[in-house]
């Protein structure tokens, strides 16, 4: 069976759109599929269908190659749809500025303070850098009231090439959102941390989501991780990569360390570690529509 099979489970209405509220969404993908160019033209990604709603956060997982930073790409604007309608805030292509962008590789400028780090992008951004030149006091101010919310204070003038990875990813969290996007897309911003810091920066994740309420499109190889902090999981899987399973974590917020010891937890876990273990079996992945009882919400 391929992607494009799995990702539109049997029974499920044409064109129906897993996700779909009614309501404008933040994200949309209709039947989306990402051909990269080049001598042999690649389709990463096809038959991509979600819906995800202003101040929603999903985590899409799924082994390396599915697709996942493929997708991302697209909301943040580097690459178009070969097929199929992708809308991101209402537009055909997002708007600058709307969108903040952190990667595993924090890329921190060493030479420069903290702060100096978080506010580079509104001193190259088009759309920011006159603002800020003509008036940057709220803009520091901004900058260190997020440094604050992450528990950077205090490190403010430290030089980069001073931090930890820890702080590092901290200061690029503060970096993405320094220009107060309406989305934020994560790109395993924590795969290179060692567990304990991984843990810390989790619950500094959803303090600031919590408080800020972006959109968040957060990939990661970590179940524990997607299940902590997302309302929604998206597992990808298959060549090209679609999605095999959309699964809601209806679990209480705001959510902490001690509950991802807890039964409800674990089971959320556990039944997106079967659909990824299925994959990588080799067996055919039985799709969960999605409101079905097996996958998801
Ligand atoms: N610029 C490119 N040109 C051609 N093929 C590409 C390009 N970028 C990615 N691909 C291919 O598209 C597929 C999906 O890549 P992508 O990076 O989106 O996967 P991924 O799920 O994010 O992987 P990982 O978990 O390893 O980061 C892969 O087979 C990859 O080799």
């Amino acid at each position: 069976m391929t992607a494009a099979a799995l990702t539109a489970p049997a029974g499920s209405a044409p064109g129906a759109v897993p996700g779909d509220a009614g309501t404008p969404g933040a994200i949309e993908f209709r039947d989306v599929a990402i051909t990269y160019g080049g001598k042999v033209p690649y389709t990463a990604v096809r038959g991509v269908s979600l819906q995800v709603q202003p101040g929603e956060f999903v985590a899409v997982v799924g082994p390396s190659g599915c697709g996942k930073s493929t997708l991302i790409k697209l909301v943040a604007g580097l690459l178009g749809a070969s097929e199929g309608t992708s809308r991101v805030l209402g537009s055909l292509r997002p708007t600058p500025g709307k969108v903040g962008i952190a990667f595993q590789n924090a890329s921190l400028l060493p030479w420069r303070s903290v702060l100096q780090n978080v506010l580079l992008p509104l001193e190259v951004a088009p759309q920011h850098k006159r603002a800020y030149r003509q008036n940057p006091a709220p803009y520091i101010e901004r900058a260190r009231a997020l440094l604050r919310s992450v528990g950077l204070e205090g490190a403010e003038g430290k030089n980069a090439w001073e931090l930890s990875g820890g702080m590092q990813q901290r200061v690029n969290l503060c970096r993405a959102l320094i220009h107060e996007p309406e989305i934020l897309l994560l790109d395993e911003p924590f795969g290179a941390l060692d567990a304990f810091t991984r843990e810390e920066l989790w619950m500094a994740l959803q303090d600031v989501w919590t408080q800020r309420r972006p959109t968040v499109m957060l990939i990661t190889h970590d179940l524990r991780e997607a299940t902590l902090l997302a309302d929604t999981v998206y597992i990808m899987g298959g060549r090209p990569g679609g999605i095999v399973m959309r699964r809601a974590v209806d679990l209480p917020r705001p959510r902490t360390l001690e509950g991802t010891f807890d039964a409800p937890f674990v089971e959320h876990v556990r039944v997106l570690r079967d659909a990824i273990g299925h994959q990588h079996g080799g067996k055919t992945l039985r799709f969960s529509p999605v409101a079905g009882p097996e996958g998801g919400a």
